[in-house]
């Protein structure tokens, strides 16, 4: 169980999280939705301690996350995944070692420096290609890749790190619809295969509801919604989003159909 307790980040006079409390049951899949601005991505940083919390506590199966240092904060890091919008890699370094880069926190300094990995390192990253459906791409420089393709590389490579949580800062936001759909399809499906947690940003609305099986609704730094999508009706969106509504959503005049991850989970 992930616990955030009370968390809060102020940026000089702005506080960008005010005072956030969740708990995230292991194996769920998140949506954190809310406007641009809303504290969204400082909420995921701090999860990672990519960014300090002000106040509060993050706790992570009994362990207080917001007091590790050295080793352990890198264990920490490795064992949440950050998947960014802009993919993160080297683009002149082919896919099989981009992916590799995941193994870092599992080999010696030495072995790091030189790139030199085990047959156990290179069939963890190729399983993790194919599970992607993208093996076929393993020798290509990355930059040679679609945005699409990229990210899967880029999820390929959080997977090998052997996460509990994977924390997804908008990872669709730079692609077109058929690539988003495939990103965030690959993302259901080693949520539902292995079992990891996923916190996903998200500024559509209408994904959100596809996909996760909760939503944490953020406006100010604070969270105003927190319940299953079904319970996003027209008028929660509106109170979430103002005149922006429209723009993140189709607005149902009615209650929206059952979100399509909890109708895979009952298939
Ligand atoms: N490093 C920083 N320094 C100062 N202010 C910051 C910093 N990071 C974030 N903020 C401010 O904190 C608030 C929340 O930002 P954050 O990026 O967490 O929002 P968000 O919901 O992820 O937005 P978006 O959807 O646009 O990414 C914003 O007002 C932002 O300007």
């Amino acid at each position: 169980m992930l616990v955030v307790e009370d968390l809060s980040r102020r940026f000089g006079a702005k506080t960008a999280v005010d005072r956030v409390s969740l708990e995230v049951a292991p194996g769920s899949f998140v949506g954190v939705i809310g406007r641009s601005g809303a504290g969204k991505s400082t909420l995921l940083r701090m999860i990672n301690r990519l960014q300090e919390p002000s106040s509060g506590r993050i706790i992570a199966d009994g362990v207080d996350v917001t007091a590790l240092k050295g080793q352990e904060l890198r264990d920490w890091r490795a064992s949440c995944a950050m998947i960014f919008q802009q993919f993160n890699l080297v683009g002149r370094l082919d896919v099989l070692t981009n992916v590799l880069m995941g193994r870092l926190n599992r080999v010696g300094t030495l072995s790091s420096v030189l790139r030199l990995w085990s047959e156990q390192d290179r069939a963890v990253a190729l399983s993790a290609l194919e599970m992607l459906d993208i093996a076929p791409l393993a020798a290509q420089r990355a930059d040679s890749l679609s945005g699409g393709q990229q990210q899967r590389v880029a999820i390929a490579r959080a997977l090998v790190q052997e996460p509990r949580i994977i924390l997804a800062d908008e990872p669709i936001a730079s692609l077109d619809p058929r690539n988003t759909k495939v990103v965030m399809d690959a993302l259901l499906r080693i949520n539902r295969h292995f079992g990891i947690t996923v916190l996903c940003n998200l500024h559509s609305l209408d994904l959100a509801r596809t996909y996760c099986d909760r939503l944490v609704g953020m406006a100010a730094g604070k969270v105003v919604f927190d319940d299953a999508p079904a319970a996003l009706t027209g008028d929660a969106a509106r109170d979430l989003y103002g005149f922006e509504a429209g723009e993140v959503m189709e607005l149902p005049e009615t209650s929206p159909e059952p979100a399509f991850a909890a109708s895979v989970a009952a298939a």
